[in-house]
């Protein structure tokens, strides 16, 4: 009571001094008390956000690691396994590209021999993915792994290089296609310069360094006139941004090949075909036209003179590839330096034997037993060449190198494996 009324009225000024002082006192305490609220929610709301950062980056990084195709104990395993040769002296090839139509039939040729083998492929849509799926199954019977990555993937390449000491580094990998090229260059440059760069970057890393066998292409002959085309030939003409793409690629693997010691073979492929192949190709397209009764276009040149290609058939094109592995010498560099020099070749795997484009549609006609509807055009001004035609001389006395499938066998052999895959042998053909 008595503090009370003291309160209320105080007796004498001193007390109403010190009253005043216990009236700041309690203001102190009281703004005290709220400014340290007001700290401690401070506190709060920057532990809350702090929590909220930290697990937010947990949630990145941990989708990342759940949402990324490759890493982990198990897919170690998987590439250690496909990788193990079976036989004394046998390869490791690290196979890019290898659910695309050369790298499918280069993997199997090579595990069909006792060779391991790891495939690498991005299973981008340039052409039906289903197909690409299909070859990795096939693939995948056979005991070999493919892994889902870009060769653009820096860091995937260090692990499968960390994981495996590769011998050899078959390199299929690339944008293919002629005339595609006009409608989406950038792609060319992403796979076959840039994703070359990465490749040989890693292979230039890797310790021991493997050899280097790589897909290069008959489009680099370009405007070449001389027939037929040998190595020794011009080839900085090219018609085609992915023929630019291509020549690139010979002169990027010279330069690693020359400052880091790599062993590079570069082989010069004349139009590939065969069971499996690539759906935009033209021998491809046309059988599919040809069965679904629609019209195909055939291109001619100038004067209407028949456009004509060394086409190559499947099984002379894996002989080479494996030939040239055989024949690779070791890369000569360690820890990123050179350490003497290596070896630098370049060869055509044609058929040299070139074949017009109507006389490849008569072909498949007569195995299909469907007349074509058949329009001819000028060929547009977007890439093609009017004639390809391979000297195999060099490729025949370094590599063994000696196709023996000529268009006719290798048509039929195409055609019977696309009636089969199809569905038309069984059941009709299926809508595609
Ligand atoms: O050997 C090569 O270097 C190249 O061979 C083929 O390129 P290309 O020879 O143009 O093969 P296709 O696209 O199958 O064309 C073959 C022929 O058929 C002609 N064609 C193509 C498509 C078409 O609708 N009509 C047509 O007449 C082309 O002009 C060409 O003369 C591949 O597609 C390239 O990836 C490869 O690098």
């Amino acid at each position: 009571m008595r503090i009370l009324e003291d309160e209320l009225f105080p007796s004498t000024p001193g007390k109403v001094k010190i009253e005043r002082a216990h009236a700041i006192n309690r203001q102190f305490n009281r703004c005290f008390a709220s400014t340290s609220t007001m700290f401690l929610w401070a506190l709060f709301l920057i532990a809350l956000t702090a929590s909220y950062l930290s697990f937010q980056s947990f949630v990145d990084t941990s989708s990342k690691y759940f949402s990324a195709s490759w890493g982990g104990l198990h897919w170690e395993k998987q590439i250690r396994a496909s990788a193990e040769p079976r036989r004394s002296q046998g390869f490791s090839v690290l196979v890019t590209g290898a659910a695309g139509f050369v790298g499918t039939h280069v993997s199997l040729a090579l595990r069909k021999r006792g060779d391991g083998v790891v495939g690498l492929d991005n299973f981008n849509s340039y052409y039906d993915p289903s197909l690409k799926k299909a070859r990795k199954s096939l693939l995948a019977s056979h005991g070999i792994f493919v892994v889902e990555g870009d060769i653009n993937d820096g860091r995937l390449l260090a692990k499968l290089f960390d994981v495996v000491p590769f011998t050899h580094v078959m390199h299929l990998a690339a944008q293919a296609g002629v005339r595609y090229a006009i409608e989406n260059p950038a792609s060319y440059v992403h796979s076959n310069i840039a994703g070359l760069v990465t490749l040989l970057e890693a292979c230039k890393a890797a310790d021991p360094q493997p050899a280097i066998v790589w897909a290069s292409s008959s489009s680099v002959y370009g405007l070449n006139e001389k027939v037929p085309f040998s190595e020794s030939d011009r080839t900085d003409r090219p018609a085609s941004l992915y023929a630019a793409t291509k020549k690139a690629g010979e002169e990027i693997t010279h330069t690693y090949n020359h400052i880091y010691g790599l062993s590079i073979t570069g082989l010069r492929f004349f139009t590939v075909y065969g069971p499996w192949g690539r759906p935009d190709m033209a021998y491809f397209s046309f059988t599919r036209n040809i069965l679904q009764g629609k019209p195909i276009t055939v291109y001619s040149g100038k004067n209407r003179v028949d456009l004509a290609r060394d086409f190559t058939y499947i099984d002379d094109i894996v002989k080479g590839c494996l030939g040239s592995l055989d024949t690779a010498k070791k890369s000569t560099g360690s820890g990123g330096k050179k350490r003497g020099p290596a070896q630098y070749r370049i060869y055509n795997l044609g058929n040299t034997s070139p074949v017009t484009v109507p006389m490849l549609v008569s072909i498949l006609e007569r195995h299909l037993k469907v007349k074509a509807k058949r329009n001819v055009m000028e060929m547009p001004g977007n890439g093609d060449v009017p004639f390809t035609h391979a000297n195999i001389s060099l490729a025949r006395a370094e590599l063994g190198y000696k196709p023996t499938t000529n268009l006719e066998t290798g048509l039929k052999k195409f055609v019977k494996w696309y009636l089969q895959y199809y569905g038309y042998s069984r059941r009709g053909a299926r809508n595609l």
